[in-house]
């Protein structure tokens, strides 16, 4: 395990890891494709990292794979190694089905998109609560305290709410309402898959500043998953960018915004919607990402790279230090950022009271 971190690129990599995925792979067919492959990477404790990736890259089985929450018949391997503190490594794929339900909620918890599908209709939210606190042997006077107390901490009335079922609620308080859920036992890292992406802007912004919020006043740590790039750049301190079911690079989130490094990190911003910039200015990444079955050798992003050369249709690129605790899987990534111009303007910031990434 140590060797292991050792050896890992410095970019995916961090000091004081409270999760750390190592050769993380995920299939569904016994072993002939993967829709995570062999995935490293070190989740910084307080840090909120965001995971960015188009549609079908894999992120899910990412956000799933840190639970050990894959569903079935997927296969998960590798090591996913919690730490509650500095001094206790706790490998969450060996634990049993006890001890891994206890985990859940309690010391990592999790927000998928579409609250409507995690809130069971037929139960008021109140009730989701006290079985949740229930579940886990915790305190029900005590626990639904805190839950009128995470409620109010997401702007919502608790009494109200507690009293409602999910469909008398909007979508952007349902998904509120889940958030409260998933911090109700003081976990001590929060993944977040879409939790937005079901949201309309305003919403989703006010989203984002909540989740600052939370993040101080409940010590957590967060990874927040999406396909929507300059969405968790206004809230992560740290990204990583998801290709083809793999990572393909990874930094400071000011770093990965100025100077990206991976031809498709850059395509990436390119294709971003900018509502200031000209419509000529706005670049689609031309071809599809690949299914499982069908992942190109070499670097995977090759037939769609316009720098892609012999070595790159031929070698899967390993992890290159761009510096600055940057780095990324790419053979040609000097030349990237000589080459490909970026175009991206960030427009939006979780704070309106700080500018935009990008506008200073
Ligand atoms: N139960 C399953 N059986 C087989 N393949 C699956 C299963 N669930 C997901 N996959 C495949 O795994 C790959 C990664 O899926 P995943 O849901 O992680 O992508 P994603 O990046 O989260 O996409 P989206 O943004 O659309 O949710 C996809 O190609 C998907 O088709």
């Amino acid at each position: 395990m140590a060797n292991q971190r050792e050896e890992l690129d410095g970019s995916l990599s961090v000091d004081d890891p409270i999760l750390s995925l190592r050769n993380a792979s995920v299939t569904f067919d016994e072993g002939n494709s993967f829709v995570l492959n062999d995935v490293s990477l070190d989740l910084g404790r307080g840090e909120i990292l965001g995971i960015v990736g188009e549609s079908g890259s894999g992120k899910s089985m990412l956000a799933e794979a840190m639970l050990d929450a894959i569903p079935d018949p997927g296969v998960l391997q590798g090591e996913i190694i919690y730490r509650p503190d500095s001094d206790t490594d706790i490998d969450i794929l060996e634990l049993n089905k006890n001890e891994l339900r206890s985990m859940r909620w309690e010391q990592i918890s999790m927000v998928f998109q579409g609250a409507m599908s995690s809130f069971n209709p037929t139960m008021k939210v109140g009730a989701h609560f006290r079985e949740t606190i229930q579940a886990h042997d915790a305190d029900v006077k005590a626990g639904m305290s805190r839950a009128r107390e995470a409620l109010a901490d997401v702007y919502l009335d608790p009494e109200r709410v507690l009293d409602s079922y999910p469909h008398e609620l909007s979508g952007g308080m349902q998904q509120r309402a889940l958030i409260a859920l998933s911090i109700v036992l003081e976990p001590d890292i929060l993944v977040m898959d879409e939790p937005t992406a079901a949201l309309d802007l305003l919403m989703q912004r006010s989203i984002l500043l909540l989740l600052e919020d939370l993040k101080e006043k409940y010590d957590l740590t967060m990874v927040f998953i999406t396909h929507d790039l300059p969405l968790v750049a206004a809230l992560a301190d740290r990204m990583a960018i998801m290709y083809a079911f793999d990572l393909v690079e990874a930094g400071p989130t000011d770093e990965i915004i100025d100077h990206a490094a991976h031809p498709y990190t850059r395509a990436l911003l390119n294709s971003t919607p900018n509502l200031d910039a000209p419509l000529e200015e706005m670049r689609p990444i031309a071809g599809q990402s690949p299914a499982p079955i069908n992942v190109p050798s070499g670097c995977s992003y090759h037939p769609r790279c316009p720098l892609a050369d012999e070595q790159c249709r031929s070698v899967d690129p390993h992890f290159h230090d761009t510096g600055e605790a940057h780095g990324t899987a790419c053979f040609h990534w000097q030349q990237a950022r000589d080459d490909i111009e970026l175009n991206y303007k960030a427009s939006v910031s979780a704070n309106p009271n700080t500018p935009a990434r990008g506008d200073d």
